[in-house]
């Protein structure tokens, strides 16, 4: 192998996430078949000894791709010379808890992330934030991370976007294929809006393929946005294996691009576009092109929309307004 090895840094790397993460980064599946990578995984004290059986795991597969492990407790390491950063370490939600409830303790872990990122990061530095409340987290660690172009933090909606394609197909007996241009719209969280009005089926306009206002409302916009919650009550603990697919397809797209006619959805900063506070950071339709995340522009917004990401976007900003006020950002 002659390429250069990419940095790959995962925070959290020991949690159920990373567990499920690791070996599909080491496999190719992150970059591509033909990457190296090499792996930072971040953990904290009490957690390095498991990473460390982690790593024993990922040298026993043999992978070609993988040309190094490095495991520390110390973020300005773990992000020295970083090219992709995912951010999973936090702290997850547990039975009848809100995101909000956990801004200030994962506030504590992503301003020194951020930090360390603008100290020690490459030029290309791309970052994605898995842990929750995850745009929150991002906006974080991306005001403290000045030297760095704001819009290389993004936070994942992926999962969201996805599991809004398995619903609508199940829906309409299509298969994920089929659908092309769905919108996942503000938070990752249960105000998000899943946006149907733009999205096609086969080529026909997904909400009148659907043509059930009532399954939109009442169904698959709450199943879609209530999901995480839908998982932690069944499995007991908070999606992991679904979540480390999402952030592997957020980063090939971003990386490698969307393909030509259509688009997905990452929550990436703002620059004030369809209404959304420039700097928080929002899901979009996105398209990637030549690496970078663009804002699909254009698009028509009904009073039905309107009101749903309003609505989402409006707990951003409390989010937003929450964290500074604990001088946060
Ligand atoms: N955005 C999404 O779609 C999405 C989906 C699922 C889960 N999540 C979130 O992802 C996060 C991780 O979930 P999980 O199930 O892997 O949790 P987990 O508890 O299994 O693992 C979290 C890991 O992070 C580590 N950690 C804590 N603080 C750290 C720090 N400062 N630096 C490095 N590591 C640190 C912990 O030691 C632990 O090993 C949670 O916040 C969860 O809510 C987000
Ligand atoms: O909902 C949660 O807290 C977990 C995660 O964000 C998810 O969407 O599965």
């Amino acid at each position: 192998m002659t390429r250069t090895p990419v940095n790959v840094t995962v925070t959290g790397a020991a949690g159920q996430i990373g567990y499920a993460l690791l070996f599909r980064i080491a496999s190719g599946h992150l970059l591509g078949p033909d990457v190296p990578v090499r792996l930072r995984l971040l953990e904290i004290p009490q957690a390095v000894k498991a990473a460390e059986g982690t790593a024993m795991e990922l040298d026993d597969c043999a992978f070609p791709l993988l040309s190094g492990i490095d495991i520390t407790d110390d973020a300005k390491t773990a992000f020295d010379g970083v090219n992709i950063a995912l951010l999973v370490g936090a702290r997850p939600r547990t039975k009848g808890m809100e995101r909000g409830d956990l801004l200030e303790a994962n506030g504590g872990i992503f301003k020194p992330q951020g930090e360390a990122i603008n100290a020690g990061a490459a030029d290309d530095v791309r970052v994605l934030v898995v842990g929750n409340p995850a745009n929150t987290n991002a906006l974080i660690a991306q005001q403290h991370a000045p030297d760095v172009p704001a819009e290389r933090f993004t936070a994942m909606t992926r999962l969201d976007h996805n599991r809004a394609l398995s619903q609508l197909a199940k829906k309409l007996g299509v298969t994920v294929s089929d659908i092309k241009k769905l919108t996942i719209w503000g938070n990752h969280s249960a105000t998000q809006y899943p946006d149907l009005f733009h999205a096609e089926v086969n080529g026909q306009n997904a909400a009148q393929a659907v043509n059930d206002q009532e399954w939109l409302e009442n169904t698959f916009i709450p199943t879609v946005a209530k999901r995480g919650a839908a998982i932690i009550e069944a499995r007991g603990a908070s999606s992991a294996a679904s979540a480390a697919n999402a952030a592997i397809d957020h980063v090939y797209s971003w990386v490698n691009g969307t393909p030509e006619g259509d688009w997905t959805s990452a929550a990436v900063v703002s620059d004030g576009s369809y209404g959304v506070p420039e700097g928080l950071i929002s899901s979009f339709p996105v398209v990637s092109k030549d690496g970078r995340y663009e804002i699909v522009q254009g698009l028509e917004i009904d009073d039905f929309s309107r009101a749903r990401i309003d609505a989402s976007v409006a707990e951003l900003v409390e989010e937003r307004d929450a964290v500074r006020a604990l001088g946060l950002i």
